[in-house]
């Protein structure tokens, strides 16, 4: 901004109402941008601001302008820019042939709209760069979480995929062993050898061998290539196990076979035929370029072979060739490594297919009866590849080996000597060892002999563990290597078949133990839980009737407790008309007192009783005290004391509280007589009797009056008579009945007898009481009975049922006596009957 100070004469120099209009008819375009259009083109230079900028500094050398106070300050601007333009004679900095033609005011006008333009210009680029500045901020606030987002879920997704495709090579198995037999070749033929291996076109993973004795043997192997089969079908199998490599896995690719059965054939190929080396590089870079928005691979080949068992870089000058001593080390990751090995880093495919040819041709081979160029040694291409993921910055390095290791002959077949033989011992040495690796690998022993030759000391990282290794049985189907095709492929049986059989086939058998347990297990499981549903239905179903049993129960209930209001209701009136008629009979008894039987005639009172003595008589019996009154209890005729005194004081109880308790009654006293329940006269009578009982209809309950701890029994009279019907009773009852003044009347009696026979609940006795029929037939003065159910039955539907204590068998009784003490030990109360017109007390 320094710089365009000088640019910003209007501050100085306010533009005139006149200049305006100069200004926009002058030649110069209007706009700014189509001002810089024309400079630009003529300008050997770019034409950037600053560029422009530099002639209008102030830096840059201006002829001093000549001030004059008479002279106008227009007139002293105009001049020192014309002499600053005349100055400024360059091209590059004042471009514009009009601007150079101008002069005065048309100049200086021009110059100030070039100016304020260029200004606004700037501040319009730096607006928009704050702008944009501030789009990328706003852009990366927003983007940055759905790109972490994203990228966790591409790292999972990749881990995942590495994790199923290595699932995937593991399950067909990290060793592997592929067949392969080449076609017969002229020479065989011409030979007129035939061939002994029989292919089935179905399946592609058996060979049958025809032996000399025209039996046939069969092996099994991951996958059998016919002589038909070409490359392309060989890579095809192959490259899925190769891609392992750049998921980070190692990978050891080596083919095993008689001299001449075509290892290197199906491992270099031909130019025509390129082999598995070419093919899975190939493979490589097509995948790596594939990932290359989100991988970056880095490869390097190396390439030797292990010679007498001497390690030789095929890579190296010829002249390091021979000099180079290489010896393999173990690197501070635990790996091997060969130390001088040449790393060609390719970047493509046709820079691999060089080295490949390179090294091919350092290579020793040489000649025997079997094969004219016979591989005298290991070859090993590694391919070591770096990884490195553009998302979360992980790295890894992975090795491919590629071995076309040298021919496995019998010494004597080929009839070597010299170097030859040494060669093919050390051949068969290392191929030995190599053999010994992979059955340990194969059979989990805790020892493998890597270092028993140099070929598996430097294969070491590449076999066993997580590793993948695939092994090319390469076999000739002509008859004359008969011997030699069937030890290649008992070797490969071997390899493949230690490796699924017994250890393979043990974790096979545990996993598919483990298999069908949690498939009988789910099995188990399924019926389970259609059982569970089943009974789970059923008990819906149990709800649901039980729901409308519970239903039908609730109205039950409330029918009940309606009845059970009318009952109270019928209670209270009935209650009500009992005292009327209580009332109507104390005054009836004022005027009918009942004559009084001589004291000597009256029998004892041995037992309570309700009725109170006349006036007369209680003068007669505070004289001489003969008889206790009511609630009376044994005499005590041995005690030395006065034979008629009784032994405790009488006592009254009133046992109906309830009754009592109506609103708008006058106070009474009510009495109820109190008898055994059944079930305990049943228990004390003889079974004689008892079977009597069971036709008599008796209705009993039990009520506890816990503040008086006394228990009352309401019995209907009719119910004493069996009672009475005991000899010992029946003495007791009849002197009562005997007695004028205690017998019941006739009516009393007649009162108490049961209407209905064989009522066998309250319920059903009430029902009784309260139906119409009955009703009528049920006279005025039973109102007493009636009371007596009522309170019965009022008790019954009021008071929560009380447990009966348990009946001691032990404590039966058949004497009267002891019967009679019993029952007045147990209860102890007085027993009253209500009656119409009178109490009766009874015992
Ligand atoms: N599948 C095949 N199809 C056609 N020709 C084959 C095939 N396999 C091998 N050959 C030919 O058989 C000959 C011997 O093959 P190769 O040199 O690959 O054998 P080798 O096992 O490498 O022998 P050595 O161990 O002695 O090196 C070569 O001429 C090769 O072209």
């Amino acid at each position: 901004m320094e710089e365009q100070a000088p640019v910003m004469p209007p501050s100085r120099l306010p533009p005139s109402e006149e200049e305006a209009p100069m200004a926009l008819s002058s030649p110069l375009p209007p706009t700014g941008e189509e001002e810089e259009a024309p400079i630009a083109p003529s300008s050997p230079l770019p034409p950037t601001g600053e560029e422009e900028e530099a002639p209008i500094a102030p830096s840059s050398p201006l002829p001093p302008i000549e001030a004059s106070v008479e002279e106008p300050a227009e007139k002293k601007e105009q001049d020192s820019l014309k002499n600053m333009i005349q100055t400024l004679d360059d091209d590059s900095f004042i471009p514009s042939p009009i601007l150079k033609a101008a002069s005065g005011a048309d100049l200086s006008s021009a110059l100030l709209l070039i100016g304020s333009k260029y200004n606004t210009l700037m501040k319009i680029h730096a607006s928009l760069q704050d702008e944009s500045e501030c789009l990328r901020k706003k852009c990366i606030e927003e983007c940055e979480p759905k790109y972490e987002n994203l990228k966790k879920k591409y790292t999972a997704e990749r881990e995942e995929r590495k994790r199923l495709y290595n699932e995937l090579i593991e399950m067909k198995g990290n060793i592997r062993v592929f067949c392969r037999c080449r076609p017969l070749s002229s020479e065989e033929i011409a030979r007129g050898c035939s061939s002994v291996v029989d292919f089935d076109p179905a399946q592609d993973t058996e060979l049958r061998i025809t032996s000399s004795d025209s039996s046939k043997k069969q092996f099994k192997f991951d996958h059998v290539f016919g002589p038909k089969d070409d490359q392309n079908a060989v890579s095809m199998e192959t490259l899925p196990i190769v891609k392992s490599v750049l998921d980070g896995y190692n990978v050891c690719i080596f083919a095993y076979g008689q001299t001449g059965a075509g290892k290197t054939f199906t491992m270099e190929g031909t130019p025509e035929n390129r082999g598995v080396n070419y093919r899975s590089l190939e493979e490589l870079f097509r995948v790596s370029e594939k990932r290359n928005s989100i991988m970056r691979y880095e490869f390097h080949v190396s390439m030797l072979e292990v010679y007498n068992e001497k390690i030789r870089d095929l890579l190296a000058d010829s002249s390091d060739h021979l000099s180079k001593r290489l010896e393999i080390k173990q690197v501070a990751d635990g790996t091997q490594d060969v130390p001088g090995l040449v790393e060609a880093q390719v970047g493509s495919i046709n820079e691999v297919w060089d080295i490949l040819k390179n090294g091919g041709r350092n290579r020793s081979v040489g000649s025997t009866n079997a094969n004219e160029l016979s591989s005298r040694s290991h070859c090993l291409v590694r391919v070591s590849i770096k990884s490195e993921s553009f998302v979360d910055g992980q790295k890894w390095r992975s090795k491919l080996w590629l071995v076309d290791l040298a021919g496995s002959e019998r010494v004597g077949k080929i009839e070597v000597e010299g170097e030859r033989l040494k060669e093919s011992q050390f051949i068969n040495k290392s191929l030995s060892a190599l053999g010994d690796v992979i059955s340990a690998l194969a059979s989990k022993n805790p020892h493998i002999p890597y270092r028993n030759s140099k070929l598996t000391h430097l294969l070491q990282s590449s076999l066993g563990g997580d590793c993948k290794t695939l092994m090319f049985a390469q076999i000739s189907p002509s008859s004359a290597d008969l011997g030699e095709t069937l030890c290649s492929l008992n070797f490969a049986s071997r390899v493949r078949g230690i490796e699924h059989g017994p250890v393979r086939r043990q974790t096979d058998l545990a996993e598919s133990f483990k298999i069908k347990q949690m498939t009988e297990k789910l099995l188990q499981g399924e019926k389970e839980v259609a059982r569970l549903n089943e009974s789970l239905q059923l008990m819906h179903l149990k709800y649901a009737s039980r729901e409308n049993v519970f239903k039908t129960l609730q109205e039950k209930i409330r029918d009940a407790e309606q009845t059970s209001k009318n009952y109270q209701n019928k209670v209270r009136e009935l209650e009500n008309q009992l005292a009327d008629a209580k009332k109507v009979t104390k005054e009836t008894a004022k005027f009918q007192k009942p004559p009084l039987v001589p004291i000597k005639q009256r029998p004892p009172l041995r037992k309570i009783t309700n009725l109170l003595p006349p006036s007369s008589y209680q003068t007669i019996r505070s004289a001489k005290p003969v008889q206790s009154k009511e609630n009376d209890v044994v005499e005590n005729k041995t005690s030395g004391k006065d034979p008629v005194k009784p032994l405790f004081k009488a006592r009254r109880i009133t046992l109906a509280p309830l009754v009592r308790n109506v609103p708008g009654q006058t106070k009474r006293r009510a009495s109820i007589a109190i008898l055994p329940d059944l079930t305990e006269r049943m228990n004390t009578l003889p079974e004689v009797r008892q079977q009597n009982h069971i036709t008599s209809t008796t209705q009993s309950s039990q009520i506890r009056f816990p503040r008086r701890r006394s228990v009352a029994t309401f019995t209907s009279i009719s119910e004493t008579a069996p009672v009475a019907a005991t000899p010992q009773s029946k003495v007791r009852f009849s002197t009562l009945a005997s007695s004028s003044k205690y017998r019941s009347p006739p009516l009393a009696q007649a009162v108490w007898k049961p209407k209905v026979a064989n009522i066998s609940s309250p319920r059903q006795r009430l029902r009784i009481i309260s139906s119409p029929a009955n009703s009528e037939n049920i006279s005025a003065h039973s109102t007493a009975n009636k009371l007596c159910f009522s309170v019965q039955k009022r008790v019954i539907v009021n008071s929560p049922v009380q447990p009966k204590p348990p009946i001691n068998p032990r404590s039966m009784m058949f004497s009267q006596i002891l019967r009679d003490n019993e029952i007045v030990g147990r209860f102890g109360e007085a027993r009253r009957v209500l009656c119409k017109n009178r109490r009766q007390s009874v015992i």
